[in-house]
Formats: C-alpha cells, sequence, structure tokens
C-alpha cells in the first residue's frame, strides 16, 4: 500500500478529508470506520462500476458499518435524470434506510451526482460518502457537494448542495476505465491549470501523456493538485454566490452544458468531452474580446488537441450541425445567467480566469456561426 494523501475541505463543521491513495477500496472498512460505526451502509454503484469494484468494497466495509446493501444503477449519463432519482429514493426507502444510514456513492460523476442528490432529499438529508472511480470524479465532481440531476430543460437542472463527509481517491482504479473516459476526465484537469494555475498547465503540456499512459506518480499528482485547487474555491464559496469564485470552476461549462443538451445525454458526447470543446470556445471568445490573446486561447486549444480532445463544433457536434440560435437557447437557461443574461467565464489570460456577465450576444453568435455546407 502507497502512501495516502489527505487534502481537507475547510468548511467549519462540515470540513471533510478527501484521501488519496492506490488501493483505499481494499482499506475503505479501516478508512471509515469512524463514520460508519453501527450504522446501516447503501452503497450506490453503476452496473459497469458494481461489476468491477463492488465486492471489494462491499467485503471492507462488512463488520464495519452495522448494515451493508448495494444497490445499482444504469451506467451512462442518462441515469442522472428525475426517473432515476425516483427510482433509487424508492428501492433505497425499500431498504428500511433511517436518518443514521450513511450513503456511499461508488462510481463517476452521474453516480455521485444521482446519489449525492438522493442523500441530500431521502428523509431531509443523509450522510453520504464519496468513492469517485473516474478520472472526472477524482478530480472534480466528487469534491464539493454539487448534487444532482439533469432535465429536458437542460443540465443539472434540479439539484442540491450537499457536502459529502468524506472522499476517498483510490487511484488504482483508474486501470480498469476506458480511454475515452479518462480522456474526458482529463479536460476537467486542464481546466484547474487554465483557471488559476499556469504552472500546473504548463506541467501538463510536458505529462499530460504520462499522466494518461498510466504512470502513477503523474496521475497521483494531477489528482492531488486538482483536489487542492477545487478544495480552496470550494472553501471560499461554497455555494457559489453571484460574483463569487466558485464560478469560475464552469469555465469551458456555459458553451460544454449547451453541447451536452443538444447532443441529449445519450452517450455521443460526454461532459468532459463537451468541456474541451466549450473550453476552447470561451478561450476564443475571450481572445475575440481581449485582453486575453489569440496564442493563449490557441495554445489551451493545441493541448487538448494532442492528447486527444475535440476543440471544436464540427468534433462534437458530428455533423448535426447545431446552429448558434439553438446553443443560445440553452444556454439563457445555465444557472449563473441572470435576468436573461448570458454570464461566461473567461479567460483574461492562460493561468488567469474572470467571470464576465456584459458579453454582447453577437459576439458570441459569431463565434458558433458556421458555413452550411452546399
Ligand atoms: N458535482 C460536480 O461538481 C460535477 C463536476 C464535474 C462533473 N459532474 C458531472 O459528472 C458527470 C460525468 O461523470 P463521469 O465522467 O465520471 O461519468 P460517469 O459517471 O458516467 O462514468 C463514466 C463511465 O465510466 C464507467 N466507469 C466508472 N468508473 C470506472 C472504472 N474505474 N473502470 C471502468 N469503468 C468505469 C461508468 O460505468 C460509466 O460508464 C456529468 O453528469 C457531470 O455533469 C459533476
Ligand atoms: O463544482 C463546481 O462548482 C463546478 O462548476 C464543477 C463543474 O466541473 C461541474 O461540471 C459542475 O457540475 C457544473 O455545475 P453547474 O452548477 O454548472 O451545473
Ligand atoms: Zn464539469
Amino acid at each position: 500500500m502507497s502512501a495516502v494523501e489527505t487534502v481537507e475541505v475547510a468548511l467549519a463543521d462540515r470540513s471533510y478529508a478527501i484521501r488519496v491513495g492506490a488501493g483505499l477500496i481494499d482499506r475503505a472498512g479501516e478508512e471509515l470506520a469512524d463514520l460508519l460505526a453501527g450504522r446501516k451502509a447503501v452503497v450506490v454503484a453503476d452496473e459497469t462500476v458494481a461489476g468491477l469494484h463492488l465486492p471489494a468494497l462491499v467485503r471492507g466495509l462488512t463488520g464495519v458499518a452495522r448494515s451493508v446493501d448495494a444497490l445499482t444503477v444504469p451506467a451512462g449519463e442518462s441515469a442522472k435524470s428525475m426517473d432515476g432519482l425516483a427510482d433509487l429514493l424508492d428501492r433505497m426507502l425499500a431498504l428500511g434506510i433511517d436518518r443514521r444510514t450513511v450513503v456511499i456513492a461508488l462510481g463517476g460523476g452521474v453516480t455521485g451526482d444521482l446519489a449525492g442528490f438522493a442523500a441530500a432529499v431521502a428523509l431531509r438529508g443523509l450522510d453520504f460518502v464519496q468513492i469517485p472511480t473516474t478520472l472526472l470524479a477524482q478530480v472534480d465532481s466528487s469534491v464539493g457537494g454539487k448534487t444532482g440531476v439533469n432535465t429536458r430543460h437542460g443540465k443539472n437542472l434540479v439539484g442540491a448542495f450537499h457536502q459529502p463527509r468524506r472522499v476517498l481517491i483510490d487511484t488504482a482504479v483508474l486501470d480498469t476505465l476506458p480511454r475515452r473516459e479518462l480522456l474526458a476526465g482529463y479536460a476537467e484537469v486542464v481546466k484547474y491549470g487554465a483557471i488559476g494555475d499556469l504552472e500546473f498547465f504548463q506541467w501538463l503540456e510536458a505529462n499530460g501523456r504520462r499522466l494518461l499512459d498510466g504512470d502513477a506518480d503523474a496521475r497521483r499528482h494531477a489528482i492531488v493538485v486538482s483536489c487542492r485547487a477545487k478544495a480552496a474555491v470550494v472553501a471560499a464559496d461554497e455555494r457559489e454566490t453571484a460574483g463569487g469564485p466558485r464560478a469560475l470552476l464552469n469555465f469551458g461549462h456555459t458553451f460544454g452544458h449547451a453541447l451536452e443538451a443538444m447532443a441529449g445525454y445519450d452517450g455521443s458526447l460526454l461532459h468532459g468531452e463537451g468541456v474541451a470543446a466549450g473550453m476552447v470556445l470561451a478561450a476564443r471568445l475571450s481572445a475575440r474580446l481581449g485582453p486575453c490573446t489569440g496564442q493563449d486561447a490557441e495554445r489551451l486549444a493545441a493541448h487538448l488537441s494532442a492528447v486527444g480532445l475535440p476543440t471544436g463544433l464540427d468534433q462534437v457536434d458530428a455533423g448535426r450541425h447545431w446552429t448558434a440560435e439553438h446553443l443560445i437557447g440553452h444556454m439563457v437557461k445555465d444557472k449563473k445567467a441572470l435576468d436573461g443574461r448570458i454570464v461566461f467565464v473567461l479567460l483574461e489570460r492562460l493561468g488567469h480566469a474572470v467571470v464576465r456577465g456584459d458579453v454582447d450576444r453577437a459576439a458570441v453568435s459569431a463565434l458558433l456561426d458556421r458555413p452550411r455546407a452546399a
């Protein structure tokens, strides 16, 4: 067992530890003994993750928690829906949960967002633990307490802030993650460099491939740096207040969520892929508006493209020709929008992002408009 690092999320009496190390799922009983003693545990995992990593977790928790039940949900973004939530809550209630039950989300961001939201509303709020198994969930979604589901009106439009009591990041589980999913998570890693840490961005330019090719030290470093960055922002602005720093974590998401909504949450466009293309669109918009330079925007695009992530509309809409009007129609429903004004996270320069609510709609249309093939 390699060393375990701890990153603290400082939120007064709701503070919690993020534990990062290889093999933590096997040691989950020991890691969670203080939280689970005498309490029921309900593990929620998607069907794919359940087949790979649930037995080890259940083995570790048996004898530590008073009882351990497991519920599975379908794999993929479509599970993160109002219907998916209702079904999960129904099955949790059927297990006879009580207010001391601890919900454990084992899986990617979909499972964490869905099970976390179920924990937030079941019996008006249960403790929950995140055990993220995708790179995306390990560097982003398991930390910070945003939980929720998608609706036909858009991404994450129903949800709650509900912080986990602990986050256990077992870096070894990334060995079973498909390459496309690893890359999608890498987009959120790049995000931290782009919005606030040029040195980390430079490190990723030099070491990103190593990380993607399975180098354990590179993975661990990127996960710890990302978790530290996210923990600091969440501690400063837990609930994403207007003008507060948490909105910076939404870099690439105003465009990205619109792209995902257009794709229909059917697996044809992963969240991280939408974020990658969205970050490039946001960076290019930043360069059009200044003071960000075109070189900075293209440097970001070049790195994402070099590792194999999409950087343009043509790469994500797969011939479906989404128009500026379609995309803007989704962007006005973004949670950051106020009084019908779309709020963007833009780059002042690579490594420094800002929130802007004064962007001219015509500039956004001009960026998104593409000549239609004859
Ligand atoms: N709450 C937040 O702060 C936050 C942050 C970022 C993203 N998100 C949300 O997270 C979701 C995307 O999460 P995701 O990219 O983790 O997707 P995901 O949860 O759908 O997982 C991706 C796929 O990988 C499989 N998988 C997971 N772990 C595996 C493993 N170790 N080995 C093999 N297969 C594995 C899953 O079964 C699934 O098919 C989106 O809904 C996004 O909106 C939330
Ligand atoms: O934690 C945050 O805050 C983020 O914005 C992280 C994002 O990567 C994540 O996709 C989040 O779910 C988006 O939040 P939303 O409020 O725009 O739905
Ligand atoms: Zn995201």
